[in-house]
This record gives C-alpha cells, structure tokens and sequence, in this order.
C-alpha cells in the first residue's frame, strides 16, 4: 500500500532521517517504535506532505506522493492524528468530526447562505456520518460538549474519530494513548483492533511496549533516524540491536 524508498530528511545540519525504507502492507498495523527524537513524528510528517525529503520517495497506492500537499495527501486516503492534539476546541465534538469530512464534500458545509437542496441532504448525510463515528469511538454522550472540555482521553478519541471522518484506506496515529491511564489504554487497543478489521490500514507510533506488542502485526524500530530493525513484535523482542537502543532503556 505504501513503500518509503531511501527516505532522508535534514534539518539544517542534524540529519533527523537517513535511508529509511519499508513497506506497509494493506489491511496491517504497522507499529513505529524508537526512543526520544529517533524521528518518528518526522516520517509521519513526510507520509502526510507537511514537509517534503531531503531526498528518496514515497508512494502510496503506486503513485509518489513528493510534493503534494498535506490535504491533497488526505484526498488520497491518508488521514492522522496528532501528539499534541489539534482540535477546535470551542466547537463540539460533533463539528469536529464533520469538519473532517469536509474534504469529502461536492459542495461545501460552511458556504453559502442559500443553500441548495443538494447541500442540505450532504449535511444531514455528513452530520449522520459524523454521529455514526462519535458512537464507534464511544463519544456519542459527548457530541454536542465543547471539544476543548473533554477530558483528555476524550479528545484523543475524537481526534481520531475526525480522521476517520476523512475516509481514510491508511490512519497514522502519533502517540494515540499519551496520557492515558491503563482502561483507556485498554479500549483504545480494541479500537485501533476494530478500526483494522473495518479495512483500514494503521500505522502507530507508540512507546507503550504492551501496547505495541499486543496489537502491531509489524513494527519498524527506529534510532537516531535510522532503521534498526523490522519485523514480528516476537522477533524484534529478541533483536540485539532494539534491546540496546529501546526495549533495555529504563522508562522507555
Ligand atoms: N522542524 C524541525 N526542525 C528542526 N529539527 C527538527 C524538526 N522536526 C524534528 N526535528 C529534529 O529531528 C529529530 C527527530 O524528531 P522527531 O520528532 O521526528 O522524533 P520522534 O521519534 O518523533 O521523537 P518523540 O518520541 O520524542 O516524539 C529530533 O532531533 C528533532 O529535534
């Protein structure tokens, strides 16, 4: 679905990647692990056309996507979330999600004073969308509560719950259960599990090992913006040179 071909990315003279490549395979959940600054973020960053490499390509569904920009990335069906979450946070959790689905729309839900028959019966289908994802996320007794009110693990649920509102065949999730505590962990875990057997594939940045190793058919590991290793949870487990750089780390 995807192939990452000897991506590098500096900044000025740091080199935060260095030939990086991989595949994603539709329909798995890739996880990207790798301790603090190793460049994970950055290859999501790439993946979704808000910086471009240094140099090397990346296609999706066979076609480059080198300099095309972020919502054209997620016209293709590329959709993400955030380690710091970015929502609107005066508006409700419900807007949010149909905000997500704009990209979607023929005619636009925020424009026009008239409004065409047309644009009306898309708002009732997207608001309709919008409520069917708030529920598979667990958020419908919150949808119409500012986003901004929600309590943390809230907020990281309608995050994704705005992705998915984008119709996306591929969803990066960046961190998704920083700030969690243990259940939200849990239910979230379900959710990703879920989200997969929908079709959709995931790639997931995380440093909740049991997490990771729970739900990850793959992982890529990642150190000082190089690919250390990639395969099986089971194997990368057992890998020397991961044992080293994160799994042995103290805290990681
Ligand atoms: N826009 C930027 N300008 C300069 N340096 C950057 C920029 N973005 C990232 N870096 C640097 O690139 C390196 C990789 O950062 P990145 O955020 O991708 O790591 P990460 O693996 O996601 O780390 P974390 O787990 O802490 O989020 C770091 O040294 C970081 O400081």
């Amino acid at each position: 679905m995807m192939q990452l071909q000897n991506i590098s990315k500096a900044f000025g003279g740091l080199a935060a990647l260095s030939q990086i490549s991989f595949r994603v395979k539709s329909g798995e959940v890739l996880g990207v692990i790798g301790p603090n600054g190793a460049g994970k973020t950055t290859l999501f960053n790439l993946m979704t056309g808000v910086i471009g490499p240094s140099s090397g390509d990346i296609r999706f569904k066979e076609q480059s996507l080198l300099g095309l920009k972020p919502h054209q990335v997620t016209e293709r069906g590329i959709a993400r979330t955030f380690q710091n979450i970015r929502l609107f946070g005066h508006l409700s959790a419900r807007e949010n999600v149909m905000i997500g689905a704009h990209c979607r729309l023929q005619t636009g839900i925020w424009q026009g004073v008239w409004r065409t028959s047309a644009q009306r019966r898309e708002e009732t289908a997207v608001r309709q969308q919008a409520d069917e994802l708030l529920e598979f996320m667990g958020l419908t007794d919150v949808a119409a509560t500012t986003a901004g009110s929600l309590p943390y693990g809230k907020q990281r649920r309608l995050e994704i719950a705005r992705a998915l509102a984008t119709s996306p065949s591929l969803l990066l999730l960046d961190e998704p259960t920083a700030g969690m505590n243990e259940k939200e962990t849990a239910e979230l875990s379900d959710l990703i599990k879920q989200i997969q057997a929908r079709g959709k594939t995931v790639i997931l940045i995380e440093h909740d090992m049991q997490l990771v190793m729970n739900i990850c058919d793959r992982l890529v590991v990642l150190n000082f913006g190089k690919k250390i290793a990639e395969g099986q949870p089971r194997e990368i487990q057992q890998h020397p040179a991961v044992i080293e750089a994160y799994l042995g780390q103290e805290g990681a």
